[in-house]
């Protein structure tokens, strides 16, 4: 059989319901090496990982987003619309805005502002409000307690040229920084699916520290358990 998408090399039917999406490929590859069993790859095409396999005997697919909105849209999109993916969980790294956070903190985000012109486009000057799946926020809050549940904001620029701006969102209370949860969330929506970012805090905006490329690929874990447990604890073949 023929791949069916033009970005995911992957048969009909070779991606699981459930999809858990880290920005990083090769954070994907060790996800499913790490925690699925039986895991084989159904994508490479661009480098941009894919792989299905078992967690607990429920199968789980994780894909590789790429850093950004523009490249996070095309494998969610293609993922709702080519595979009947019911639910994605982008498991990703964040840098922290507030001193109310540590380094490897977990932050789940119930909403995500944005800076970018892509909703902007879509909904022609009115303010579309991106937010989480309840089911799955609830069921990743319960299943991770200690980690901080709120707003983020998905930037398109990784080296802010005006971060006043992102302190301005930081006094409004927003949490953390990365640069995909708000297509992600938009595009859940306009495909009637599920959808929930959960984050490890990779770097502090506020004390410089961070962490090396080597852990971000490979050390975020409990971010990964949590957002399996949450994706299967609800019944994600359900339309
Ligand atoms: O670690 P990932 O999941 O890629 O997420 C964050 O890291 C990248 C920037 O370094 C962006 O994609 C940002 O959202
Ligand atoms: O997008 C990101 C991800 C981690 N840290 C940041 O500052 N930005």
């Amino acid at each position: 059989m023929a791949p069916v998408s033009t970005h995911i090399g992957a048969e009909a039917g070779a991606i699981a319901p459930l999809v858990l999406m880290p920005g990083d490929p090769l954070r994907a590859r060790w996800i499913a090496e790490t925690f699925l069993d039986d895991a084989t790859c159904y994508s490479e095409v661009r480098g941009m990982l894919g792989y299905t396999g078992t967690w607990q005997g429920r199968p789980v697919s994780v894909q590789g987003s790429g850093m950004g909105q523009p490249s996070m849209a095309i494998y969610v999109n293609e993922l709702f619309r080519d595979y009947d993916v019911q639910s994605v969980i982008r498991v990703g790294s964040c840098g922290a805005l507030s001193e109310r956070l540590a380094l490897r903190d977990l932050v789940i985000a119930s909403g995500a502002c944005t800076d970018s012109s892509m909703n902007r486009i879509t909904f022609e000057g009115l303010d579309y409000a991106p937010v989480a799946d309840f089911g799955l926020l609830r069921a990743a809050a319960d299943a991770a307690p200690e980690a901080h549940v709120g707003l983020i904001l998905s930037a398109d620029s990784f080296y802010a040229t005006r971060p006043e701006l992102t302190t301005r969102m930081a006094e409004h209370g927003v949490l953390a920084i990365e640069m995909e949860a708000s297509a992600l969330y938009t595009i859940a929506a306009r495909h009637g699916r599920r959808a929930l970012a959960v984050c490890t805090v990779s770097d502090h905006i506020v004390t410089g520290e961070e962490t090396t490329a080597a852990e971000r690929e490979q050390t975020f874990g409990r971010m990964v358990e949590v957002a399996l447990t949450a994706g299967l604890g609800i019944g994600t073949t359900a339309g």
